[in-house]
């Protein structure tokens, strides 16, 4: 994300097999749950967030589950934030977001924005991953955390999607008034204010000389 304004963000969804990914993406951009969808296809949508003020283009990638290391750390290190997603039914999936974290923390360190989402809780008689696990996780990222069901609601994938623009935001942010120039800029301009007080002082200082 080499912008100064935050006008585009790329983000990846991953997650393991069949967790909801394509019903995750497809619901925010379509608004709409079809229920059956291509499994394991990797899919890059472009979707345009019209604002008041500003409009932001965003690139999602739906990610396949069965992908090789190599393209699974070339995702990571394209993404701007993530959306690491698992289905409160599949212990298995929860397990494979455990791997992703780890991979993510070596690739990206802390930074990265990351929001934690368990899917299917629609499904909670068929529950596979408690709470407290759930918390652990996210604890453990220092992430937000969503528990949501793709198939019965709209409000949770978009609360999760804000949640995971605002992070990308704060870290652009971040990331601006830590970059170099933006340092030797401050500098430069401490310098010249205190060439601009010194300058002052010796001004009033000669006009009290001469009275
Ligand atoms: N009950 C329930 N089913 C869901 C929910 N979200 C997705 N599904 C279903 O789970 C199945 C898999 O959904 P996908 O969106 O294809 O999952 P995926 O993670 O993209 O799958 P792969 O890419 O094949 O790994 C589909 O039959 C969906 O209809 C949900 O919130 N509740």
């Amino acid at each position: 994300m080499s912008q100064r304004r935050f006008t585009s963000a790329k983000i990846v969804i991953l997650g393991g097999s069949g967790v909801g990914k394509t019903a995750f993406a497809v619901r925010y951009i379509t608004k709409r749950y079809i229920g059956d969808y291509a499994p394991n296809t990797e899919m890059l949508y472009t979707h345009r967030l019209v604002g008041t003020r500003d409009e932001i283009t965003l690139e999602i990638l739906d990610t396949a589950f069965v992908m090789s290391q190599e393209t699974l750390e070339k995702h990571i290190k394209w993404a701007d934030g993530l959306i690491l997603m698992y289905s409160v039914t599949s212990r298995v999936s929860y397990q494979d977001a455990c791997k992703v974290k780890e991979i993510l923390f070596h690739l990206r360190g802390a930074e990265m924005p990351v929001v934690l989402v368990s899917n299917k809780h629609d499904l909670l008689t068929a529950r596979a991953v408690t709470e407290d696990e759930c918390d652990n996780l996210a604890g453990e990222m220092d992430c937000p955390r969503f528990q949501i069901s793709v198939a019965e609601g709209q409000d949770g994938v978009n609360e999760a999607m804000d949640e995971l623009l605002v992070l990308i935001k704060r870290q652009l942010v971040k990331s601006l008034t830590t970059s170099p120039e933006h340092v030797a800029g401050l500098e430069k301009k401490s310098r010249l204010y205190n060439m601009k007080k010194a300058f002052k002082k010796r001004i009033v200082r000669s006009r009290s000389d001469t009275f």
